[in-house]
């Protein structure tokens, strides 16, 4: 099953509400949470979260990019997100962050920088749902897909089927009508979507044409 996360970083912040009505098709909506200490930029936060929780149904995929996320990231599952994302970076104790997202009911996923290995988180992955492949340093929307996460995300692959196949592999970063290809060729199934969406007259007829290139 593929799923397609718009990201709401290229949507226009000062009509939010509007903006989620947009995207009735999306599978989930992809909240990028920046401190600008992790990264160099700044967003929003848990109040904003509630109020974007509020004001749609779609499912909310929360991205942690964010210091501490051993203090931060369950709050964001209490609040009702399905899954939150935090950068093995940026956790103190990941596994322990792992359990607490799940026992608030919502799906854990853990997310790698570009220059971050895979392999020496790989014992982790018991413990998650999803594992995010950054392919942009993130940061910022709209930059280009780095190709050099390819092998990366067919390593996560791997992990994930040895395992049975349950653990999501998505991409975030410079996702558009091309690159998806690539991504989903080298096992991605998750796609975080934000100016191929958000950059287009309809957005959400660009989710159904990118849903139609992964199946
Ligand atoms: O996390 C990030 C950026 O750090 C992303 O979620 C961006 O919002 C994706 O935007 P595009 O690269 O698709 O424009």
């Amino acid at each position: 099953m593929t799923a397609i996360h718009p990201s709401i970083l290229s949507a226009d912040f000062a009509n939010l509400a509007a903006e989620l009505a947009r995207i009735p098709s999306a599978d989930a909506v992809h909240v990028d949470v920046m401190d600008n200490h992790f990264v160099p930029n700044l967003t929003l936060g848990l109040p904003v979260v509630e109020a974007i929780r509020a004001a749609t149904d779609l499912p909310l995929d929360v991205h942690l990019m964010i210091n501490d996320a051993d203090r931060w990231a369950p709050a964001y599952a209490e609040l009702g997100a399905e899954s939150v994302t935090f950068h093995v970076e940026a956790a103190g104790r990941p596994a322990q962050v792992a359990r607490a997202l799940r026992s608030h009911g919502a799906r854990a996923a853990m997310a790698l920088k570009p220059k971050t290995a895979l392999e020496p988180h790989l014992g982790l992955l018991s413990d998650l749902d999803m594992l995010l492949i950054m392919t942009v340093e993130p940061g910022f929307g709209g930059q280009s897909f780095m190709d050099e996460m390819l092998p990366k995300i067919a390593a996560a692959r791997r992990a994930s089927d040895a395992l049975g196949g349950k653990i999501a592999v998505q991409v975030d970063g410079g996702i558009n009508r091309e690159t998806i290809l690539r991504a989903a060729e080298a096992g991605a199934d998750t796609f975080v979507a934000g100016s191929a969406v958000y950059s287009a007259e309809d957005p959400d007829a660009a989710i159904s044409g990118l849903r139609q290139l992964v199946g």
